[in-house]
């Protein structure tokens, strides 16, 4: 058996979020539930955010309610501010994650405020998921390129990624949020990341706009993460980095991944019938 490299599945919530038709939660709650026969430990499945900013994620409640939860699995809520914990802790979320950017241009675009702003805003909903045993994941976005604001310097994303590990998150993922990062760039980001983190924190989320995403988890794996998120069927973009593909599909990291020796733990065949779900969800 290959070392471990664990997918955190994020179809349902990044996946779906971007979605132009309003998919009915009996829809995400049968994605999820195929997911959870898939042999994921973690999947996020919602977000407590505005309404009126993602409307595809107003159900997020209901689909938590709605999904039947398998033993081992955590489900994961993202959440902007104390609304949003309140809502993901009164839903049951098993964890949850906040979102910052590396790139200021992108921060007031996707959560109205600039970077230093939402970590202020985080610090209250640490202390309350603290408070009830709660594990809190950290997003950076743009952590090679924004779509507004060009190139993004190294040190910026190291900036970030500290202030989240400092207030406590379990672990910090780096998103490559519009998929047109290289091999290069995500090397240069890593070395400034690893300055003030140790790898089996960190988690690579890379979008495939620019069909690289799976040369840019080989370099991560070369540098020791161990975790990549990614959405079955290739799902997602996020409605505020416009010209974002989809995250890179499950399948083809876990594809890439057994190739490569890597033991991940999941069903192809399960994970095979998610992605034709998925597909059919957004009409392809
Ligand atoms: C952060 C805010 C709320 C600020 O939004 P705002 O307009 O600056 O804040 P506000 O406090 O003035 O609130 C505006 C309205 O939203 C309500 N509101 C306020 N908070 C909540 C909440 N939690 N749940 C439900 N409603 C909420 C609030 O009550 C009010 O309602 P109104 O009085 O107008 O009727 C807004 O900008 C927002 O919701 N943004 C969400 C953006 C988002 O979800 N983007 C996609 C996820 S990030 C991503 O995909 C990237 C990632 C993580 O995958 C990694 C990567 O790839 O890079």
């Amino acid at each position: 058996m290959g070392e471990r490299v664990r997918i955190f599945e994020v179809g349902p919530r990044d996946g779906l979020q971007n979605e132009a038709r309003i998919i009915p939660a009996a829809e995400k709650i049968a994605l999820v539930d195929c997911l959870s026969q898939a042999g994921f430990d973690r999947i996020e499945v919602a977000s407590f955010v505005s309404p009126k900013w993602v409307p595809q994620m107003a159900d997020g409640a209901q689909v938590l309610a709605g999904i039947t939860r398998a033993p081992g699995v955590r489900y994961a809520a993202l959440v902007p501010n104390m609304r949003g914990f309140e809502g993901a802790v009164a839903a049951e979320a098993d964890e949850i994650a906040v979102f910052a950017s590396a790139s200021e241009v992108f921060s007031q675009a996707n959560i109205n405020c600039s970077v230093a702003e939402s970590l202020d805003r985080f610090g209250p909903v640490m202390n309350a998921a603290r408070a009830v045993d709660l594990p809190v994941r950290g997003y950076v976005s743009c952590v090679v390129e924004c779509p507004y604001d060009g190139a993004v310097a190294p040190g910026d994303v190291a900036r970030v990624v500290k202030a989240l590990f400092d207030m406590g998150c379990y672990e910090v993922s780096l998103g490559d949020t519009i998929g047109r990062a290289t091999p290069d760039g995500i090397k240069a980001m890593l070395k400034a990341v690893l300055d003030v983190a140790v790898p089996d924190r960190l988690a690579g989320h890379y979008h495939d706009t620019g069909g690289r995403a799976l040369e840019n988890i080989e370099v991560s794996l070369d540098h020791g993460l161990r975790v990549f998120d990614a959405a079955v069927g290739g799902l997602g973009g996020c409605p505020y980095a416009p010209g974002a593909a989809g995250n890179v599909a499950t399948e083809a990291v876990h594809a890439r991944l057994v190739q490569l020796g890597y033991d991940t733990g999941l069903d192809a065949s399960v994970l095979a019938h998610a992605a034709q779900m998925a597909l059919a969800m957004r009409g392809d």
